[in-house]
């Protein structure tokens, strides 16, 4: 098989005049768990659609697991995939177990031992009577995501499944994520408005900005680069480019909600601490 899961070759969707996506090009290779990082309303939910085959282009090339999507052989490849895209398509009133149920006779499986094993792998297999309804938002997610994983696809599509999850929940979805791609070698495709939720289980990351892919770069390029700056965390990432800009630098680049790279060799990491501190912004960590 190829190496490469997933291209898609300058993809353009317009809602009407609305340009979603502009001329989009991107690749995941086998083994990746590939971040794709965006703002809200950057088109990443309109990528995971097109692929997925629930919404079309308007222009370009998407070949998934070696078939074009021009091709009647595409859906070889939809069968090979697993999806939670948009929240979880869960029933309120059922209880894991059937809602396991239902996706199995959907996707033509009749062999129930799969609910069980694949509830346990996500850690939800002792959830009993609870109803979808009485999850947690992790629970939720992991459920959506044994939702996803009952055909042991070959590749994974996962929309924001950290968003709004607390920090426990997001470490153990982490965990999911790598069990998955480990033990099953299910290649993943993920997405997230925030860099840091996925920067540790990334292997590769594609930046979309106003439906534009700004950047692809591994996980190691991305360190190269990041580690030539002084890299703040920070409770309110905005607050503190507010602080520096105004008072030492603008050399530097907002990473994420709590992370700033300040690329300025002419600051030491003291001053930037007491800068921040000065100005009230509680600074959870330097790194050079
Ligand atoms: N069905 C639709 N009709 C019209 N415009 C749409 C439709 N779906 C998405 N859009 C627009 O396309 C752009 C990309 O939306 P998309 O949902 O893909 O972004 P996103 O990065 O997934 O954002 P979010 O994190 O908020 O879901 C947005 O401007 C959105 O308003």
């Amino acid at each position: 098989m190829t190496d490469t899961i997933l291209s898609l070759k300058n993809v353009t969707k317009k809602f009407g005049r609305q340009l979603a996506l502009d001329n989009v090009s991107l690749d995941v290779k086998k083994g990746d768990i590939y971040g794709l990082i965006g703002r809200n309303g950057s088109g990443k939910t309109t990528i995971m659609k097109v692929i997925a085959d629930l919404s079309n282009e308007t222009y370009g090339q998407i070949t998934l697991l070696g078939h074009a999507k021009e091709s009647s052989k595409y859906n070889q490849g939809l069968n090979r995939i697993g999806s939670a895209i948009e929240s979880p398509a869960a029933f309120n009133a059922l209880n894991a177990y059937q809602n396991m149920k239902i996706i199995c006779l959907q996707r033509g499986i009749h062999d129930f031992s799969v609910i069980d094993e694949t509830l346990k792998f996500v850690n939800l297999a002792d959830t009993g009577k609870k109803k979808f309804k009485q999850f947690s938002l992790g629970m939720k997610q992991r459920l959506g995501i044994a939702m996803a994983l009952v055909n042991q696809p070959d590749f994974l599509i996962l929309d924001e499944p950290i968003n709004g999850l607390d920090p426990i929940a997001i470490v153990e979805l982490r965990e999911l994520l790598v069990k998955i791609n480990q033990e099953r070698e299910t290649t993943i495709f993920i997405s997230s408005h925030i860099l840091t939720e996925l920067y540790q289980v990334s292997t590769r990351f594609g930046f979309i900005h106003k439906g534009k892919m700004i950047q692809e770069i591994t996980k190691d390029e991305f360190d190269a680069i990041v580690t030539e700056g002084i890299v703040v965390k920070v409770e309110d990432a905005a607050k503190a480019a507010v602080v520096l800009s105004e008072n030492v630098t603008d050399d530097f680049e907002v990473l994420s909600q709590h992370e700033i790279k300040i690329s300025s060799t002419s600051l030491s990491v003291a001053e930037i601490n007491k800068l921040l501190v000065v100005y009230d912004i509680y600074v959870e960590g330097i790194d050079k």
